[in-house]
């Protein structure tokens, strides 16, 4: 049965919700009044899709949230963060969930976006549309009695800030200001818009869930970091550790490592270059598992999306990039000039040949193109230029996004 897909105005918040969760087998939880609460309240019902039979009956939905993702070099774009797309389990594999991603793919490009992102449910879905998973998180535990430090590092950080111990709701200001700090300076992060704070929006620390909140302020007494975290059972979960400085993350993790009345600490969603076992006594001590793809993304447009960030090394390449899903395929030259790039169509013979779906992944710079060529994923003229492709893509530290949208 052919479906008509068509934006959604705040008039269609009900529908959506209830298509959305009769996709996903739930029952909808109601905002409180003031429409915060659970962790759609931010839904922007100006930007979101519904897919409609001809006998008018919402099948569909998609929805898409304004962010801006901070890119290698610490430029920063404008991004859609794709989320809620489902499909009612009776109009299932009919090419309705298809539907709605070709008509989001054209709006997002008519408005000019270089890409896209989303955080996947189910990591075999989104390649076909050619979203490419590009950061990674993964979950640290350790018992808490062999979370020794090693004190005879070289760089082990002089402390001179102070962390208090706060509940959540009376520090949200502060874990608003330290998060937007962090975002822009952190490749791969999103923003965390203020209506997403003031409504309790999206998942702990932002949702109103109580938390305890380590926060650590500067000499000057000014917050520039803080850990969020609840006790369950002898073991501290941590939701996330954030702060613009590699002492300050330091200190926090001592502070959680340190905490009373704990058999273990877990780290959730950890960025994948954590140094923690380096910095203990006990090496092995550091359990690592989850490693999973947090932002997947999908370039809408190669010129503008490979123009907009910085080049760890100067060289030229040239990209053969195929769309399957879009049914495109072109030749990019780009020439890196002291760390920034002028990216053109060309006619040239390629370098490097790749699906859209691994420019994704190579995009903030978190996976290796030599790793995608030994995976078979992408092919290159020879080996001197994988080399050259690696050191361009590198960035000096691992992409980290932790915004649950
Ligand atoms: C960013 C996010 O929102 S993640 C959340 C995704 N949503 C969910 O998981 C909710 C529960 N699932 C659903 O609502 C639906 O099954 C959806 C949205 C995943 C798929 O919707 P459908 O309308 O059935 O997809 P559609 O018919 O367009 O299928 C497109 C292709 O994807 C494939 N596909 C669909 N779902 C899956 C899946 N879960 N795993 C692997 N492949 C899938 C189909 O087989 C089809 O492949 P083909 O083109 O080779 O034939």
């Amino acid at each position: 049965m052919p479906v008509t897909v068509r934006a959604t105005t705040p008039a269609d918040l009900d529908i959506f919700v209830t298509t959305l969760h009769a996709a996903f087998g739930r029952f909808p939880d109601r905002p409180d009044e003031d429409g915060s609460g659970v962790f759609w309240s931010a839904l922007e019902m100006d930007r979101n899709l519904l897919a409609v039979t001809a006998d008018g009956r919402a099948v569909g939905t998609a929805a898409g949230y304004s962010f801006e993702l901070t890119l290698p070099g610490g430029g920063r774009i404008p991004t859609t963060g794709v989320t809620n797309v489902g499909v009612v389990p009776s109009h299932r594999r009919r090419g309705v969930m298809t539907a709605l991603v070709r008509r989001q793919l054209a709006d997002l490009r008519a408005r000019g976006e270089h890409v896209a992102v989303l955080l996947a449910m189910e990591a075999t879905i989104y390649r076909r549309f050619g979203y490419g998973p590009a950061t990674f998180t993964r979950r640290l535990s350790v018992p808490r009695a062999r979370a020794g430090f090693d004190e005879t590092r070289r760089g082990v950080p002089v402390g001179t800030g102070s962390i208090e111990v706060l509940r959540r709701q009376d520090c949200v200001a502060a874990l608003e200001e330290v998060y937007d700090r962090h975002r822009r300076r952190r490749t791969g992060a999103l923003d965390r818009p203020h209506r997403w704070w003031a409504l309790g929006a999206g998942h702990p620390p932002v949702s109103r869930e109580p938390r305890w909140i380590g926060l650590h302020r500067d000499a000057d007494g000014r917050p520039d970091g803080y850990v969020s975290y609840r006790l369950e059972d002898g073991v501290l979960l941590v939701d996330e550790t954030i702060s613009t400085d590699d002492g300050v993350h330091e200190a926090l993790d001592r502070f959680v490592l340190g905490h009373d009345l704990v058999r273990e600490v877990v780290l959730q969603d950890a960025p994948s270059d954590h140094p923690l076992r380096w910095q203990l006594l006990d090496h092995d001590a550091v359990a690592s598992s989850g490693d999973e793809a947090w932002l997947w993304v999908r370039v809408l447009d190669v010129v503008g999306a490979l123009g907009a960030r910085a080049w760890s090394a100067d060289g030229d390449l040239v990209l053969q990039v195929e769309d399957p899903f879009l049914g495109e395929t072109a030749r990019y030259r780009l020439d890196v000039t002291d760390g920034r790039a002028r990216c053109a169509p060309t006619g040239c013979e390629p370098d490097l040949t790749l699906d859209v779906a691994d420019l994704g992944s190579l995009y903030l710079g978190g996976v290796s193109p030599r790793e995608l060529l030994r995976a078979g994923r992408i092919t290159a003229r020879d080996r001197s230029v994988v080399q050259r492709a690696e050191a361009m893509f590198r960035t000096e530290r691992a992409p980290w996004s932790h915004h649950i949208f």
